[in-house]
């Protein structure tokens, strides 16, 4: 059995006084893939902001990994006036531990190469992100989570907008994350997809409605009771 990464317990968030998420527990397996998956407003986004520590939550958090995790959420926070190219979105996966005014090194500089170079955006280095298509700014966005080489990553929606070329390369790149030892939480609508990954935790109405292997999660019965409608 592979150690827990992150385990929470009697888990809740919300917004404004609203609460969203109520988990009496959830586990992620370390260097595993962990799907989490459920209808529109189940409050998967929420859940990935409070393991990424960018909303506030209350209950017990804990994590079994060093430094920060890498956090790519579904709706990115690169204004579109910012003059930025391909290059300084994936630098600023480096701040994390550098900051943003020190200059990069040849490790920074390796980290972000390697990760443009897995999502195959290194030509598109120095164009603005404003001017890319959706499915190539999601690219970027992936590698900046990547070059931050974080032992946990959090992937919101990563493929939205992605064509299949690139929901490939972004399988890819999280497969060898997971074989480097690293912790991938992804959130997919894709259940396909899911049923790849090595965990999987269905949310419902902001609480965990089943987890386990995916094959266990995703019967018709838990899917039926899930998405049809009340
Ligand atoms: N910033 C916010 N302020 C107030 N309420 C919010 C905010 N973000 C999300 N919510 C509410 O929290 C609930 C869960 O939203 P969340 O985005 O976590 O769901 P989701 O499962 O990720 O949905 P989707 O599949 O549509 O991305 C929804 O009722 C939503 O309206």
């Amino acid at each position: 059995m592979p150690r827990t990464a992150v385990a929470l317990s009697r888990l809740q968030a919300g917004y404004q006084g609203k609460q969203v998420l109520d988990i009496e527990s959830a586990e992620f397996p370390a260097a595993r893939l962990t799907a989490v998956v459920g209808p529109n407003g189940a409050g998967k986004s929420t859940l990935m902001a409070a393991l990424a520590g960018t909303l506030p939550s209350s209950g017990a958090q804990r994590n079994d990994y060093e430094g920060r995790p890498a956090f790519v959420p579904q709706h990115s926070a690169i204004p579109e006036a910012l003059p930025c190219t391909v290059f300084d979105a994936v630098a600023m996966g480096r701040w994390a531990e550098r900051g943003p005014w020190r200059r990069l090194n040849a490790a920074d500089r390796a980290a972000i190469d390697d990760a443009m170079d897995r999502l195959e955006v290194r030509h598109l280095a120095e164009q603005r992100m404003s001017a890319l298509s959706g499915g190539q700014r999601q690219r970027v966005l992936v590698a900046q989570g990547l070059a931050q080489r974080a032992e946990l990553l959090l992937l919101d929606e990563p493929d939205a907008g992605a064509d299949p070329k690139a929901r490939g390369l972004i399988t890819d790149a999280v497969r060898a994350e997971t074989r480097s030892g690293r912790t991938v939480v992804q959130v997919s609508h894709n259940l396909a997809e899911a049923r790849q990954a090595d965990h999987c935790v269905l949310l419902h109405r902001g609480r965990v409605h089943a987890a386990g292997t995916p094959d266990d999660v995703l019967t018709p019965t838990t899917i039926n009771e899930v998405w049809t409608p009340s």
